[in-house]
């Protein structure tokens, strides 16, 4: 499970898709891909969380979720990480805090689900998230309208870019954000771990 800190150099651009990935599944591909292309990033890294702050049910092993992690992704710009058990960090402000200080000069980029952006008010330090990164949010089915109504989407409202700008994201200063709309993807884990084939496919 040991591997180094993935490389970077000044000038990327990289997303860091947060998450429990308990487990992972194509949904996680899919907005990764778009994020790629739409954001124009050079990576997307997943941060595999040893634990959402927010979620009172402990996930399963990290070593197991980063194995099934590493096992679904094909794509060398996606990059499979446990950064945030190597940095000691649980909160993302802690996370973007410590990896912009290792990692001077690359332009990171949040990435989050909409149903992320319904509770993002929620997070720790979460305004100084906004201010320090752009956030790239990827639709998901039936959050969208909760989403777009909620209050850090309020707040954040005059940094909001058009979704046609979603090039510029990794070049803009914070605050910028942006919500890709299509396509999207009905999956989840809660639906894999239910073994709920309808909405969520099994790896
Ligand atoms: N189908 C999807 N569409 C858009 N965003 C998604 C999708 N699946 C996961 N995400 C986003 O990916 C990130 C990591 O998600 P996570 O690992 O929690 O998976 P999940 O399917 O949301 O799990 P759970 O059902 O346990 O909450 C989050 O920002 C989440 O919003
Ligand atoms: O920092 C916080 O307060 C915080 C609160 C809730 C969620 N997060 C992060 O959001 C990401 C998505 O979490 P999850 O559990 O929905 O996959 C993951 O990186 C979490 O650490 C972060």
């Amino acid at each position: 499970m040991t591997r180094e800190f993935p490389i970077a150099v000044p000038g990327m651009r990289i997303g860091l898709l947060g998450g429990s990935f308990d487990p992972p599944h194509a949904g996680h591909l899919q907005i990764s891909e778009v994020a790629l292309q739409r954001f124009r990033l050079d990576r997307v890294w997943w941060l595999v969380s040893p634990g959402n702050p927010l979620k009172t049910r402990g996930p399963a092993p990290l070593s197991d979720r980063l194995a099934a992690c590493r096992e679904l992704v094909q794509n060398p710009r996606i990059v499979v990480t446990d950064l945030e058990a190597r940095l000691g960090t649980r909160m993302t402000a802690d996370s973007i805090a410590l990896l912009r200080q290792h990692y001077r000069g690359v332009r990171f980029v949040w990435l989050m689900g909409s149903d992320n952006l319904v509770q993002f008010d929620q997070w720790d330090r979460w305004r100084d998230i906004a201010q320090t990164v752009p956030i790239g949010v990827l639709a998901r089915p039936g959050t969208r309208l909760a989403a777009r109504q909620s209050r850090a989407a309020t707040i954040l409202r005059p940094w909001r870019l058009p979704e046609a700008g979603a090039g510029m994201l990794g070049d803009v200063p914070p605050p910028a954000w942006v919500q890709i709309n299509l396509p999207m993807s009905p999956l989840s884990s809660t639906a894999i771990r239910r073994g709920d084939q309808s909405s969520g496919e099994p790896r």
